[in-house]
């Protein structure tokens, strides 16, 4: 019998359980992740790994599961300096008479630095490693997320009005193309295109997006189908429903991701599935705004890659991914009528590797996988609410809330150690953020 041979590694994980969530859904005991630079070199039994692998570090975590990170794929993460800010309202009037005026006097690129640094702050806390945004100043919040070494799709925001961020649609694609081009090659952001939703974005400014997508290979990102009142004011108006609309335009496409979808009808199925378009489900902002419900598992059933996403702090009004799964596995429960609808196992993959197939990056994330990138997180289950233990995923799913988790690394750097962010100043930051508390609550700009 041959020796094997040492293979030399940066960072040795030892967990209890762990989840890779591909190939198959199991929860396998005693692995080890080996991180080698950015990336995952392997993962295997700890036997194997005392055999073969020698690491700089070994993080051991004996009552843990490790997991790949969780990907939110949907929000506006700035929006966090608006939390409570306008509750138990309807999305329009919510928008219209709160959310937009707010913007409209506060949101600035310093607004921006610090409401993203507070969602990134929370959401590597409850356990995201990758997270989608769509809001204004999109070069600060890409270079805030880079910075702090946060994975993040950047869309740039597109409508036909002027905003704080520019005047009408040929100013937000140009500053879009440059922001597409500036990031298109980095390790932690992925530019993207937002037209905001069909009743905010013409036809002309949609069809340019779609030639913009195809150009440059960015995703479109889109709120659709969000009330019922934007499908009948749709209908009234121009005699077509949104998603029937977006069809006509290209809009519909494998690198669209199409965002809340809770009014689907047979050919709005049948549209998003022969277009190979991604939805986004965001089940807590839909229920806070009385929005609908999306039928997670018939558009699971139906082919149609499903990923979730929070939603920005304002309409939901946090950003534990973990939160949302419970919420996303129950509704789908009563939606379908079938309590086995989205079983943990499946929610777990909702916010993971489908969030990286709705980006295109299925290759390098949303899996423990050897070779993809080492975006990895683990959940102490030690805690009183989390016991005992007869099946890790179950836990994740039904009884955890995000605040047990207690370790990540983002492309293979710690970020979150024993509940504690190593690369954000939480203190210094949480002065920024109540000098805007101060300044919204006094109305003054
Ligand atoms: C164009 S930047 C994003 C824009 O969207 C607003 N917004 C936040 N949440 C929602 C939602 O659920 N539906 C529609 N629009 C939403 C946000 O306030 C920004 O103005
Ligand atoms: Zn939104």
């Amino acid at each position: 019998m041959t020796a094997d041979t040492i293979i030399a590694g940066d960072i040795r994980i030892n967990a209890r359980w762990l989840i890779p969530i591909e190939p198959e859904a199991v929860v396998l005991e005693h692995q080890a992740v080996i991180i080698q630079g950015s990336r995952i070199a392997a993962v295997v039994s700890q036997e194997e790994a005392d055999r073969k692998y020698r690491t700089r570090e070994t993080v051991d975590l004996p009552n843990h599961v490790a997991m790949p990170g969780l990907i939110n794929m949907h929000g506006h993460a700035a929006m966090s300096l608006f939390r409570g800010l306008a509750d138990d309202l309807p999305l329009m009037t919510w928008l219209n008479d709160h959310i937009w005026p707010a913007e409209g006097a506060f949101v600035s690129e310093q607004f921006i630095a610090d409401g993203t640094q507070l969602a990134m702050a929370e959401m590597i806390r409850t356990g995201t490693t990758t997270f989608s945004d769509m809001y204004f100043f999109p070069e600060i919040a890409a270079q805030s997320a880079h910075d702090t070494g946060m994975r993040a799709q950047i869309s740039f925001p597109l409508l036909d009005f002027p905003t704080v961020w520019g005047s009408g649609p040929d100013e937000y694609l140009s500053k879009g193309e440059a922001l597409i081009k500036h990031w298109a090659q980095d390790d932690y952001v992925m530019p993207a295109i937002g037209p905001h939703a069909p009743y905010t974005v013409s036809d002309d400014p949609l069809r340019r997006s779609v030639q913009l997508s195809k150009d440059t290979g960015a995703p479109i990102q889109i709120h659709l189908h969000e009330t019922a009142f934007e499908v009948q004011d749709a209908e009234e108006k121009l005699g077509q429903r949104p998603v029937a609309r977006m069809s006509e335009l290209g809009v519909l496409d494998t690198n669209t991701q199409c965002v809340h979808m809770t009014q689907i009808n047979d050919s709005d199925l049948k549209a998003v599935m022969d277009s190979g378009a991604h939805v986004i489900h965001c089940p807590e902002s839909n229920l806070k705004l009385a929005s609908g419900f999306s039928p997670t598992q018939k558009l699971l059933d139906a082919g149609v890659n499903v990923a979730i996403g929070t939603d920005g702090a304002a309409s939901n009004n946090d950003l534990d991914m973990f939160g949302e799964l419970r919420t996303a596995a129950m509704v789908a429960k009563v939606v379908a009528d079938d309590a086995a609808a989205v079983s943990a196992h499946q929610a777990l993959r909702m916010a993971t590797l489908n969030g990286a197939r709705a980006m295109g990056r299925e290759q390098d994330l949303g899996s423990l996988t050897a070779g993809k990138l080492a975006d990895v997180i683990a959940i102490d289950l030690s805690d009183p609410f989390l016991q005992p233990v007869y099946d890790p995923a179950s836990h994740l799913v039904y009884s955890n809330h995000g605040r047990a988790v207690s370790h990540s690394w983002i492309h293979g750097v710690p970020q979150l150690q024993e509940g504690r962010l190593t690369r954000i100043d939480v203190a210094d930051l949480m002065l920024r953020v109540q000098d805007w508390q101060a300044r919204i609550r006094h109305n003054k700009s």
